[in-house]
């Protein structure tokens, strides 16, 4: 039976912005992937919690961004488990629940560049296909020397993602929105619209 082709994009969207989006639609589009999920995290184990929204909040506002793409999804399964959820734990459950799919997790360079110090990054590349897009000053060669360097030491599949290079940041927004600067065309209008109203970041 042929596998539905599932891509992950996880972050701490706080918040989702056009990068996020961008790296979906390119991994939907490149690798013919059923659908996207996009997967906010609950706690994310290396980043330092006093300036994360509220699950709910970002969850929201990842919601609100993709509503208008039939093949993007919210997923809340990261929200939906208690304490820290690493990535190797969330894929061996969802393979464990879902033996027909099978998982591309989509990450950017600063992702790529970390990936083998994260929890059991074995794991993560038994059960996923990994597709790494460039970001800020790494360069096309610098991220296909990593990939060979990941697919010899863990006998992965890593792929490089066709995405532009587009740097910004959720940090790069929070800063605008506390300075009251314009967050329009970083963010979907209806995101920018949501950070305005309910005056975060502020
Ligand atoms: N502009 C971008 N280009 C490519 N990849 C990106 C971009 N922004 C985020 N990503 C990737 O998306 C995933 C989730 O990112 P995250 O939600 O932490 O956003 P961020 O912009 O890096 O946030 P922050 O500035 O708060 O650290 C990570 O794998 C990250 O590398
Ligand atoms: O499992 C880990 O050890 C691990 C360490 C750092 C990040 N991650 C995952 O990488 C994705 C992007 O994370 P972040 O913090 O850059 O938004 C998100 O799905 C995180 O859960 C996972």
């Amino acid at each position: 039976m042929k596998k539905k082709k599932i891509g992950i994009m996880g972050g701490t969207f706080n918040p989702i912005h056009i990068g996020h989006l961008i790296l979906g639609q390119t991994a939907l589009e490149q690798f013919q992937l059923d659908k996207v999920l996009f997967m906010p995290t609950k706690n994310p184990p290396h980043k330092s919690c006093n300036h994360i929204l509220d699950d709910a909040v970002r969850a929201e506002m990842v919601g609100i961004a993709i509503k208008d793409n039939p093949n993007f999804e919210l997923s809340t399964f990261e929200m939906d488990r208690e304490g820290i959820t690493y990535t190797a734990d969330t894929l061996f459950q969802l393979t464990k629940q879902n033996p027909d799919e099978e998982y591309y997790f989509i990450v950017g360079a600063d992702s790529l560049f970390y990936i083998d110090r994260w929890k059991d990054p074995g794991t993560i590349f038994k059960l996923s296909k990994l597709l790494a897009a460039v970001r800020g000053q790494k360069s096309n060669k610098e991220m296909l020397q990593k990939i060979a360097e990941l697919n010899e030491t863990f006998h992965a599949s890593v792929d490089l993602l066709n995405s532009p290079n587009i740097d910004i940041s959720s940090t790069e927004i929070r800063e605008r929105a506390k300075n009251g600067m314009d967050i329009q065309y970083y963010v979907t209008p209806n995101v920018a619209k949501y950070i305005q109203k309910n005056n975060l970041y502020r």
